[in-house]
């Protein structure tokens, strides 16, 4: 198995509650079976997955188990994320999205066929099914609120039917200012706001009431992640997000499916805990998109919408997530059109590109077809 670093600036950095992403790292693996190569991206984030180093460490340990004849499939035995302690893939999500994308691909080339079908077949809930397009949203950051409408109005020009601000990065009072110019601006369109975590219950309870004037239809990870734990085991992050639910603005727990247990554990104990409207699934973060549609089949199953969003990925993990989204059935409007942010890219041409609030699925045979990384004399 190849692993190869990457590093990738940002042409439009993204404000958040939690500072400005500028820069992307991380490595692109080519894993050789049987004769047809199959790649995949690990794009670590601090706070979502481990380290960058840690990344590679679990990469360099794989390749060489790998060159000593371990069957890689083995690295990903357990998709419930049950690896036995100590596995080199073991908390280390990223390192095992590129891992499991890999395997994935390679599969799918093998048999000629897109990512998605091979995902919908394995992990989903139909069989295989012709998807041409994704809905997605726009992503706004934070800014002022002339800017941020501006910027939301823009998006709905181009035809994006959902927008999604990044707020918590200022006080509630001021984000609320800033929904309101949106819903100023784009009376039709759908809302969504992400507060990365940065409000307590009270301000929680305040902003999501003057939300409801503006019919944003829900929060993405209103509290921070806590997984301490009460006396009958429930994570208190959890049944925190649970008790803000029940009013017109949905809640969607995004950084707490990533936290306190390996694989698919979170998001099952959110679910189990009524704690989500929708879940943020980020194959990143979960450790893979055999994980990602896994933890979509789950929580359709508890009535949950399912949303699938990129940690703003190189174009292969933006590719593989698009191909997660378009393995569940009536996907929602996705956060996968962060591709426009990217100064330079991992592929010379989008597979994946966004056009009037939609992504393309590709459909070639893998991730996207043929790319330099296929190419084991490359
Ligand atoms: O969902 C989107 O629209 C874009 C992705 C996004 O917001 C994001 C990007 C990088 C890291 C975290 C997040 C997040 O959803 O919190
Ligand atoms: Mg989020």
């Amino acid at each position: 198995m190849r692993v190869e670093p990457f590093a990738l600036s940002l042409a439009e950095p993204l404000g958040t509650a939690r500072g400005r992403m500028t820069e992307r790292a991380g490595f692109v693996v080519a894993l050789d079976l049987d004769g047809v190569v199959g790649v995949g991206e690990a794009a670590p984030l601090p706070d979502w997955t481990e380290s960058l180093n840690a990344c590679e460490a679990a990469l360099t340990a794989v390749a060489a188990g790998i060159d000593e004849g371990r069957e890689p499939g083995t690295y990903l035995s357990r998709e419930d994320g049950d690896e036995s302690d100590g596995d080199a893939l073991h908390g280390a999500p990223a390192a095992r999205h590129a891992v499991a994308t890999a395997v994935l691909d390679a599969g799918a080339r093998r048999a000629g066929e897109p990512l998605h079908e091979r995902l919908t077949r394995e992990y989903g809930t139909r069989s295989a099914a012709a998807v041409e397009t994704v809905p997605v949203n726009a992503t706004v950051g934070d800014g002022v609120p002339a800017e941020t409408a501006e910027a939301a109005a823009e998006a709905v020009e181009t035809g994006f039917g959902t927008v999604k601000l990044k707020i918590g990065a200022r006080d509630a009072e001021s984000d609320s200012e800033r929904v309101a110019a949106v819903r100023d601006r784009c009376p039709s369109a759908d809302l969504r706001a992400d507060a990365n975590g940065a409000w307590d219950g009270d301000t929680a309870r305040r902003a999501l009431a003057a939300f409801a004037d503006d019919r944003v239809a829900y929060v993405e990870q209103p509290l921070p992640v806590d997984t301490t734990t009460d006396g009958e085991g429930q994570r208190h992050d959890l049944t925190a997000h649970a008790s803000l639910r029940g009013g017109a603005v949905g809640i969607a727990p995004d950084e707490s499916l990533a936290a306190g247990g390996e694989g698919l554990a979170p998001v099952h104990a959110a679910l189990d805990a009524g704690a989500a409207d929708a879940v943020v699934l980020k194959p990143m973060a979960l450790g893979g998109p055999d994980r990602a549609v896994a933890a979509a089949t789950a929580a359709r199953q508890a009535g949950v919408t399912p949303v699938v969003t990129t940690t703003i990925d190189g174009a292969l993990a933006r590719a593989t997530a698009v191909h997660v989204a378009a393995a569940i059935p009536d996907v929602p409007a996705c956060g996968l059109a962060t591709g426009g942010r990217m100064a330079e890219d991992l592929l010379p041409t989008d597979p994946a590109p966004v056009a009037s609030g939609a992504v393309r699925v590709p459909d070639g045979p893998g991730i996207a077809g043929g790319t330099r990384w296929h190419d084991p004399t490359s």
